[in-house]
């Protein structure tokens, strides 16, 4: 279990706005098109410890960002501290803008920060919301060689990523399959399929069940948590998932709560589910 390594009032000062943190989830905020997901840069300095001390896979420590032009820039990351433990899938809830989704892009070296620092596992892969703006090819074998295509790998290795990243995700019947013909569920499991051919050590998600029903929203959580635990012991991938619903923590070897562009609160589920309810949440 992990320590918390949240700000020094670690929660104290946290408001609750139920409102902001739904179990049913949102509707989608209008937007453009996310990018495809995509392996962020070459790792910056993977954190390995011989010494048999907890071993982390992501550690963040009093990372300031700010977002923005002029008058509406504004300070969105203030000092976040965070520790994953590799091999873990670790949750991350908040209110809406409480950072979240800058967080992830800059644990992926998508966004450079303003002061602090991030030691991270690299490579790691983006999967977002809507599998639409991911899934992308005519059929799933297709849609998960894709991001491969850029390597030039002879055909062969390329096919057998595609089938290893499938049989992940529990999906490797479908290999053949239209992906226009896919359940939203099984649409999302073919593009965390298709960033895991590409062998991250980390998997950033942001809230990958916001458009799914609860049998394909565990069928989802399931596949990400069974990839956590597929390597040897201490060397499975990582995986951050972003969420808004509290029943998935259950899922969860760790949790953080953010607020306020910090984070207030890290550790078990269990203790995340307690502080929640003491904040007024009902679970
Ligand atoms: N490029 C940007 N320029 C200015 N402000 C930004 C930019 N990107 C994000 N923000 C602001 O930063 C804050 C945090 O955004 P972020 O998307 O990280 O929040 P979040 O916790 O993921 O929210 P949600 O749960 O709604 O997805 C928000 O107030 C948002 O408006």
């Amino acid at each position: 279990m992990l320590a918390s390594v949240g700000s020094a009032a670690a929660g104290a000062a946290a408001r609750w706005d139920p409102a902001a943190c739904s179990t049913s989830g949102r509707a989608p905020p209008p937007q453009a098109p996310r990018p495809r997901r995509r392996a962020a840069p070459p790792p910056r300095a993977s954190r390995a410890d011989d010494s048999g001390h907890p071993v982390f896979s992501i550690s963040v420590n009093g990372a300031r960002l700010s977002l923005g032009r002029g008058a509406s820039r504004r300070e969105v990351l203030r000092g976040v501290d965070l520790q994953v433990q590799r091999g873990s899938l670790h949750m991350l809830l908040g209110p809406n803008g409480c950072g979240k989704s800058t967080l992830l892009r800059v644990l992926g070296g998508l966004l450079p920060l303003d002061g602090g620092g991030v030691d991270a596992d690299g490579p790691s892969g983006f999967v977002f919301q809507n599998p639409d703006h991911q899934v992308v090819m005519p059929t799933v074998a297709a849609d998960v060689a894709f991001g491969l295509g850029r390597y030039r790998l002879p055909e062969a290795q390329v096919a057998s990523a595609v089938e290893r990243a499938l049989a992940l995700v529990n999906m490797s019947e479908f290999m053949h399959r239209a992906t226009h013909t896919l359940s939203g569920g099984q649409r999302q499991r073919v593009a965390i399929a298709g960033a895991l051919a590409e062998e991250p050590r980390v998997l950033l998600l942001d809230e990958l069940t916001t458009f799914l029903d609860v049998e394909d929203q565990f069928g989802v959580l399931r596949a990400v948590r069974d990839v956590t635990r597929s390597g040897a012991r201490g060397r499975g991938v990582t995986a951050v998932w972003v969420t808004h619903r509290f029943e998935e923590l259950e899922y969860a070897d760790a949790a953080s709560y953010m607020e306020g562009g910090r984070i207030v609160f890290t550790g078990s589920p269990e203790q995340l589910r307690q502080r929640l309810k003491a904040m007024g949440a009902t679970l």
